[in-house]
């Protein structure tokens, strides 16, 4: 159904192809996952069966590509829109219409579909991702994972025979990632549908998938081949396949049942090394350390403090191969249909206007620095609980979207916000970065209540990497937009320079931030943040579009910070994520805490949120394959 023929593709001003002969063939009725480190060609190889490489990238293809016969460099995309559904890494770049059932019916409009087929695939489609009580709202007001299911739903309407996704589920809580991937799994069994798809975390998917073609570094030929035969060579893989690799398990273990058949004799050993059901020391089950740090009033669980107590040891389990990204050009539009194509717009906010933007770029200091420049590493804010949020409600539209919050989040303290699409994480973050007023209750940050105090003011308080890293990238430049981070810090000239070096060793100055990958993105956008020291740091879902490696390097960072002194607050629909790096868990649901405790004791017992080693290993209290290996060889030493 796929045919690549010794394709190469090299962009415009470019060394070297990005994506180099790729020759492979994806029969028809399968699912074939993409796979790969981050900047090594996906995306790339993705646009090239959709047709929008070279059509609208620019740049050279060598070779041939065919989909279902039709040469993709012969056929616009718009010529392949019958047979070929995109749905991008940024479902706001995607969007046509302004309302969620327009949106799903705009495809098969374009194609001429009989109103009656329209009406029928409409309705199976709400039903089928969840979207029936969403129906008539404004695209706009959804949230990030709300609106990721509808870009999936408005491309599964015209049954295209070859489904491209990107990044399906990297806004999607676990139950719904699972419900969109189970959707995929019946298109592809039922109707024979041809699916390729490009996922980073591979703990999600790759159990569903019928082949894996790995991208293994840049420039290396695609390798296409069974899931396990893949996963036992990939650079890039999930938990359950680093423990299966560690255990020596063979053949490599690609699910959780698999892996549960095998675990005796690894419980065995773990057992023996003396850490058995006991938390392992240093897991997430630990609370924050420091001296002065102070238990958070009016939350549910009372982290303690005390020595030992640390986020957890050791390294993300992940292996760090893989480059960095490098910088990506434009030509980010997707689909051949008639939405929206070719290079994004300039930065700043689309759907959600001004989120920190507002709070950061507006505001501008008129006065000098409200704290003396510091350097990294040096003492942390004295703060010692630097958020509380009391009884807090808020309305948006006609729904009460938080509902009786109350929330501390102490110094040195990392929490993960967690709970299903819409439950009101984003929101929460909100309140706490001052862009929305509670309607009741009170949120305090450093003493002062955010949406009142003058942004200039907050800055060295609290910072907000969003969910959407370019909501905060408004520059022509890397280096233009430290210069003004600096300015509106209040900092040293240099100061956010030196922790983009740091962050993102490999950027030039004169980059456009447009044309930086995913994960170099979210580096500028934290290193943005972090330059005002923010005693608090908000960041939403800041794993989407990271590679294991990625992902391992910001945990580093996000440690460094906490032993430091700062207060993070994620809002993840990572699970791994979280495991490797909250002391505490909160749940959102339905606007409401469902759920307030120690990282272990939260998600082991969520079949939602439980990381897979902690699947695997239950009832033992491991969470990480780095936690593990730490045990194993603890025993090797005692
Ligand atoms: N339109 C473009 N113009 C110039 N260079 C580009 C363009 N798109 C991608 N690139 C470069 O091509 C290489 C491959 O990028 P691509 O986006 O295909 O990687 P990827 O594997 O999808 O990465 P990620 O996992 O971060 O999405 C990168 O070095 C990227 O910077
Ligand atoms: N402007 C608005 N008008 C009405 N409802 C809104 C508006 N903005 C957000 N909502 C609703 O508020 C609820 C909470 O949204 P929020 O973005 O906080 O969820 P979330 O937990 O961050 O979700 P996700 O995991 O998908 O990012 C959602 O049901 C969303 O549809």
């Amino acid at each position: 159904m796929i045919h690549f023929e010794d394709v190469s593709v090299t962009y415009e001003g470019a060394a070297a192809p990005s994506l180099a002969h790729a020759d492979f063939a994806l029969p028809e009725g399968e699912l074939t996952l993409l796979v790969g480190p981050s900047g090594v060609g996906k995306s790339t190889l993705l646009g090239a069966v959709s047709g929008l490489v070279p059509h609208f990238t620019g740049g050279t293809l060598k070779g041939r590509v065919t989909v279902a016969g039709r040469d993709t460099r012969t056929h616009k995309p718009r010529e392949l829109a019958d047979v070929v559904g995109t749905v991008g890494q940024d479902p706001l770049a995607h969007f046509v219409t302004d309302v969620v059932e327009d949106e799903l019916a705009y495809g098969m409009e374009s194609l001429g579909l009989a109103p009656s087929v329209m009406r029928r695939r409409v309705e199976e489609t709400l039903d089928l991702l969840g979207l029936n009580d969403l129906r008539d709202r404004p695209i706009a007001t959804l949230s990030g994972g709300q609106q990721q299911r509808v870009a999936i739903g408005s491309v599964l309407t015209p049954h295209p025979k070859v489904l491209v996704l990107d990044e399906p589920t990297s806004a999607l809580d676990p139950a719904a990632a699972e419900e969109v991937l189970a959707v995929l799994q019946r298109l592809v069994h039922d109707l024979g549908t041809t699916v390729l798809m490009a996922e980073h975390r591979l703990e999600r998917v790759v159990q569903y998938a019928d082949r894996v073609l790995l991208l293994p570094s840049p420039g290396a030929p695609a390798v296409l081949g069974t899931p396990s035969d893949i996963m036992a060579v990939s650079p890039v893989h999930p938990p359950v396949v680093a423990l299966g690799r560690l255990a020596n398990w063979s053949p490599l273990p690609l699910s959780i049942r698999d892996a549960r058949r095998r675990t005796a004799p690894l419980l065995t050993r773990l057992t023996q090394a003396g850490s058995g059901a006991e938390p392992p020391a240093g897991s997430g089950a630990e609370p924050p350390a420091g001296p002065g740090a102070e238990p958070p009033a009016g939350s549910g669980a009372q982290p303690q403090t005390g020595p030992g107590a640390q986020p957890p040891a050791g390294s993300g389990a992940e292996p760090r191969e893989g480059s960095g990204a490098e910088p990506r050009g434009t030509g980010e539009g997707w689909v051949g249909d008639g939405r929206p194509q070719g290079p994004r717009t300039g930065p700043g906010p689309t759907h959600r206007p001004g989120l920190l933007a507002r709070l950061r770029r507006r505001g501008r200091p008129t006065s000098q620095p409200t704290q003396p420049t510091r350097a990294i590493g040096e003492a942390p804010a004295t703060v010692k609980v630097p958020a509380t949020v009391k009884a807090v409600s808020l309305r948006r539209g006609r729904a009460e979207v938080l509902r009786d919050i109350n929330l501390s989040v102490a110094q040195g303290e990392t929490i993960a916000l967690m709970g299903r699409n819409g439950a009101g994480k984003s929101t929460l973050l909100a309140t706490l970065i001052g862009t929305l007023e509670p309607t009741t209750g009170q949120v305090t940050v450093s003493g002062r209540t955010p949406h009142r105090t003058p942004p200039a003011e907050m800055v060295t308080r609290v910072g907000l990497v969003p969910q959407e890293p370019r909501d905060l990238l408004y520059a022509d430049t890397v280096a233009a937009e430290c210069t003004a981070a600096d300015h509106d810090a209040g900092q040293a000239p240099g100061t956010c320079r030196a922790l983009v070096a740091a962050l993102l060793p490999d950027v030039p100055d004169d980059t456009h931030p447009r044309d930086l990958s995913e994960g170099q993105r979210l580096a500028l956008a934290l290193a943005l943040v972090l330059t005002g020291r923010p005693a608090l740091l908000l960041l939403d879902e800041p794993t989407r579009g990271l590679d294991y490696a990625a992902k391992a390097r910001l945990v580093e960072i996000l440690r460094g910070l906490a032993a430091d002194g700062h207060a993070i607050v994620l809002a993840t629909h990572d699970v791994e994520l979280a495991a490797e790096l909250a002391h505490r868990v909160v749940i959102l649901a339905g606007g409401e805490i469902v759920a307030d405790g120690p990282t272990a004791e939260v998600v082991v017992s969520s079949p939602a949120f439980a990381p897979q080693v902690a699947k695997i290993l239950a009832p033992g209290h491991w969470l990480t394959v780095s936690q593990v290996e730490a045990a194993l060889s603890a025993r090797g030493a005692s």
